[in-house]
């Protein structure tokens, strides 16, 4: 049977064996609706599995400006692909533009698409610094991410409070270090 890209019937399945096998009882009242809950939030935590977040960088502007565009603190939340648990924190984006800029917003859209599926931090900061550098043809990218890994919070070495921090650049921040040293002290501005 066809259900479209996320079948929630099956989630459901699969949740209310979960329940059975660490000692639940999924028929009990406070259970009854949960595997369709879960269903539902997979299918919103792993919506970027069905979409292409290039899409949001196709209407840009013309605009003759080719100095730093940066935007900062982007909360964002992804799911851990090894636990499938949350890690969230921000991400700071920046580019030089090469003609073109994009929206503001559509940088914080190309983020949170990126973060909606299974991940791990650093793919998905490289996934955002190639997207950007082709889709804007930009000249230089640069993306730092900063996040929490609940997996490493809550279970396992339980260390509430670490901070992963990733970065990738493309373009003129790799071949120009004060390019590259003015976006990492805005970045890190308080
Ligand atoms: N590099 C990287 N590792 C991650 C990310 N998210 C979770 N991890 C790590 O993935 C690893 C999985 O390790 P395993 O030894 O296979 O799993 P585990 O026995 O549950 O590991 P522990 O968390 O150490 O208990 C752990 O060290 C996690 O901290 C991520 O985004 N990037
Ligand atoms: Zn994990």
């Amino acid at each position: 049977m066809e259900h479209g890209p996320v079948d929630l019937p099956r989630i459901e399945r699969a949740v209310r064996e979960i329940l059975l096998a660490v000692g639940e009882d999924p028929d009990r009242d406070g259970l009854l609706e949960t595997p369709a809950r879960v269903a539902r939030m997979y299918k919103e935590l792993f919506s970027g599995l069905h979409s292409e977040p290039g899409r949001h960088l196709e209407k840009v502007f013309e605009e003759k400006y080719d100095e730093l565009v940066l935007v900062r603190d982007i909360t964002f939340h992804s799911t851990c692909e090894h636990h499938l648990l949350p890690f969230l924190g921000v991400a700071h984006v920046g580019y030089l533009p090469n003609g073109r800029v994009a929206g503001l917003s559509k940088l914080a859209r190309v983020v949170d698409e990126i973060s909606r599926k299974p991940q791990v931090q650093e793919r998905m900061t490289h996934q955002i610094a190639d997207l950007l550098n082709n889709e804007l043809d930009a000249k230089g990218v640069v993306v730092v991410l900063e996040a929490e890994h609940t997996c490493m919070s809550i279970r396992g070495i339980r260390k509430p409070g670490a901070l992963t921090i990733t970065s990738a650049v493309r373009g003129l921040f790799k071949s120009n270090p004060p390019s590259r040293a003015e976006a990492m002290a805005l970045i890190n501005r308080k």
